[in-house]
């Protein structure tokens, strides 16, 4: 199994595109000035960073020689207060520089981490409902955090580094000039050669990890959600042991590929080490010579050597940054997947609003829909609900009841057929308009980690904020008040997590009364008295038979005697629906 894992993620290694991040750096541009404010903060540290070691080899020798001179009986003046304050301006410079490179530069990638998180989610809210609910709960949790955070390091760790070090090259060649012309072109070509290997090596190494690492990274967070969620099913069928075995492995190969990572950097950074050591060996070398033939003073002699030394720090971090570039655009893939999502579903655009109607009609004309393997769950089914009519399907489990509200919602797409609202094809009608005609309450309960009045309130279309009044008479009717005036929080108690802190019968009925306060012309009740006593759902049914009146309704349930009543009643079987005589 743990093969078949492991081949199914290298499968989705891919090969490099720098275009693939172009999208993001246009986002960055947003930024230019902030961003050109961090580069020079970091080119004026390094710069600082290269003075400082030059300054103080030069100085140290020079005051080295002027004092042998001296001893020797020779008079010379050496000046030690412009170099002395020249290395506490650098040693300055360098640390003030570095204080608000980090204020600049992290303040920045928080602002793109926001844009980045609000582009991100508005594409994913923008997808119609079924591209939606393909996203898995940890995948959007992975692509939210994980992809997200990859990119907004992409300036600050994988393009501004090799920039600066760039610029720390081209100082360190003009103080190369101090010993001669060829000095300085030979060492520059060649610290730029390295510079741009360790960085190209960094991006090719890491093209061959960072895709698989990322889909390894997606599979076990997303692994790990689901394992949660279904704990106890899992337990109680007794595959616990299977499913973590199965994340283990996941873990064992997300663990394998980041260490084979960090050690592919860390020889990168040995490799561009030895190779500045070497340089700086061979600057010294050429630099005695220079000496020797009386070219350049002791002290400049000694001072160029130090300040490849000091290369090491802007150049040390360039095979991180070629990973870092390489792990960015994986990310940058996998997100454009969901931003390609947003732009198939752009021909929505020709979606229109439909003129609202106080009493819509539904219409279902031949519908013909597979589910899973392609098994047939609804066979050439036709229903016309008319203005103000209430309809009721009743069904065995799995005879393809909810499958109907969802062609209704516009989660599901039928095979073929067609569904109308109001004369309008439902593909032609903006979701909010379609959303703004049908209330749903659906099987599953959703509730949102918040509290009892602001699960209530998600239901407000307008900017007006609906009066606790109303709140709680919506409450008595779904016969929740009692229970809600007993909680010390009162309407402001919080539900939990999906509204954990409820019982399933409290969830059920608070979900109901979201669907009382939104007023809606029409009505869609999947199992509405699902997880209630009878008492409880007898009340309720009333209330709702009266409430229903004057709107387009459809009840679904296993049986009628738990529903509130219908004009008309149809049984769901086998694909077909029939009408029931009354
Ligand atoms: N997400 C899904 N993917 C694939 N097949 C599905 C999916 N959901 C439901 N089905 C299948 O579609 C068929 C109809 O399911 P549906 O949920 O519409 O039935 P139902 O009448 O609402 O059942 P219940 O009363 O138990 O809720 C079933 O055979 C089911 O296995």
């Amino acid at each position: 199994m743990s093969i078949g894992i492991i081949r199914s993620l290298m499968a989705n290694s891919s090969t490099s595109r720098m275009s693939d991040l172009l999208p993001y750096l246009r986002l960055f541009m947003r930024y230019r000035a902030r961003l050109a404010l961090g580069t020079v903060l970091m080119l004026a540290t390094a710069a600082s960073g290269i003075g400082l070691l030059a300054l103080s080899g030069w100085f140290i020798t020079a005051t080295a020689v002027t004092g042998v001179l001296l001893a020797a009986g020779v008079a010379v003046a050496f000046d030690i207060y412009v170099p002395g304050g020249g290395i506490r301006a650098f040693a300055v410079t360098r640390t003030v520089s570095r204080y608000f490179e980090r204020i600049v530069n992290h303040d920045t990638v928080l602002q793109l981490l926001r844009d980045l998180r609000v582009n991100l989610f508005k594409s994913i809210a923008r997808l119609p409902p079924t591209a939606a609910v393909r996203l898995r709960s940890g995948e959007l949790l992975n692509r939210l955090t994980t992809d997200i955070d990859r990119l907004d390091g992409l300036f600050l760790r994988g393009i501004a580094p090799p920039i600066v070090a760039v610029l720390a090259i081209v100082i360190t060649m003009l103080l190369l000039l101090f010993g001669s012309v060829a000095l300085s072109l030979s060492v520059g070509l060649t610290l730029l050669a390295l510079a741009g290997l360790s960085l190209g090596r960094g991006w090719l190494k890491g093209q061959a990890s960072t895709s698989a690492l990322a889909e390894s990274n997606a599979q076990l967070r997303a692994g790990t959600i689901d394992h949660l969620q279904g704990l106890a099913d899992l337990q109680a069928f007794g595959s616990l042991r299977h499913h973590r075995d199965r994340l283990l492995t996941i873990e064992r190969y997300d663990h394998a590929l980041n260490a084979d990572t960090n050690i592919r950097v860390a020889t990168g950074e040995s490799i561009l080490a030895a190779g500045l050591q070497l340089s700086m060996v061979g600057v010294l070398l050429f630099s005695l010579y220079l000496y020797g033939t009386g070219t350049v003073s002791g002290a400049i002699a000694v001072m160029m050597p130090l300040a490849l030394m000091a290369l090491l720090e802007p150049l040390g971090v360039l095979p991180a940054a070629g990973w870092h570039l390489a792990r960015a655009r994986a990310s940058a893939v996998r997100l454009r997947e969901d931003m390609n999502q947003t732009q198939k579903s752009a021909h929505t655009a020709s979606r229109t609003d439909i003129v609202q109607s106080d009493k819509p009609t539904l219409c279902l004309t031949n519908i013909y829909l597979t589910r899973g393997a392609g098994a047939t769950v609804l066979n050439n089914v036709s229903l016309t609900i008319q203005p103000g009519e209430c309809v009721g399907i009743v069904g065995a489990s799995g005879s393809g009841k909810s499958s109907l509200a969802s062609l209704l919602t516009a989660q599901l797409t039928a095979d073929s057929g067609s569904i109308f609202i109001n004369g309008h094809r439902i593909t032609a009608i903006a979701y909010k308009a379609l959303f703004n005609q049908i209330a749903c309450l659906t099987q599953q309960t959703d509730l949102f980690s918040t509290t009892i009045a602001d699960n209530l309130r998600i239901a407000e279309s307008g900017n007006s904020r609906t009066g606790t009044a109303k709140l709680w008479e919506v409450l008595e009717a779904v016969q929740l008040a009692e229970f809600v005036e007993n909680c010390p929080d009162g309407l402001n108690t919080w539900v939990g997590e999906s509204g954990t802190r409820l019982s399933q019968g409290q969830a059920r009925r608070l979900a109901l009364s979201r669907v009382l306060l939104r007023d809606p012309p029409a009505v869609l009740l999947d199992e509405p008295f699902s997880g209630l006593d009878s008492k409880t759902a007898e009340n309720i049914s009333d209330y709702l038979a009266h409430w229903l009146q004057g709107r387009t309704t459809l009840l679904l349930g296993h049986d009628r005697k738990v529903l509130p009543p219908a004009d008309r009643w149809f049984h769901l079987e086998n694909g077909d629906l029939k009408p029931i005589d009354s």
